[in-house]
């Protein structure tokens, strides 16, 4: 079989950033005493950083004359719009609307949802969003690939 002639290649492209963030794990819809028991040293009021890195994986089919699911450069260009431009060296809770403005906890499920439904609709029609996987630390890891229950 040669390639390209009977099917379609269909590959997996991820993208990786990094950004810097702070905040605080506090749910506006718990009191204070909640909010400390159930996350602790995290609900300091002085919030806390991290260098969180971001994987971005889309799937799609090879274009068989570009070679290409989509060229990273463009998926770069939609990570900084949705990512860094409103994250980086931010506090999540106050400074990123979705979170100030919201009952979300920025919790690194929520960034990683919050990053899934910012960059899905705007990849090309023939490619699709497959997973968001955020490091919170080297330690704390969150894939997101748009299920609901
Ligand atoms: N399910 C989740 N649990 C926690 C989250 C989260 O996003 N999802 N986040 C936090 C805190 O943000 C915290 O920064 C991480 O806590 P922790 O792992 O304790 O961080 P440390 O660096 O102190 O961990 P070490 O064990 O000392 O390395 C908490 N929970
Ligand atoms: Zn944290």
């Amino acid at each position: 079989m040669s390639l390209f002639t009977e099917k379609k290649p269909v590959a997996f492209v991820t993208r990786v950033e990094t950004f810097s963030a702070c905040h605080r794990l506090h749910s506006k819809q718990l009191d204070d005493g909640e909010n400390k028991r159930i996350f602790g040293k995290c609900n300091n009021p002085n919030g806390h950083g991290h260098n969180y890195k971001v994987e971005v994986t889309v799937r799609g089919p090879v274009n068989a004359v570009t070679g290409m699911v989509m060229n990273v450069v463009d998926l770069k260009g939609i990570i900084n719009s949705v990512v860094m431009d409103v994250m980086d060296h931010k506090h999540l809770d106050y400074d990123v609307p979705v979170f100030r403005d919201s009952n979300l906890v920025s919790t690194t499920e929520n960034v990683a949802v919050v990053i899934f439904e910012g960059i899905k609709n705007h990849l090309p029609d023939h490619v699709d969003l497959h997973e968001i996987k955020v490091h919170e630390t080297e330690k704390n890891i969150v894939v997101f690939r748009g299920d609901y229950e």
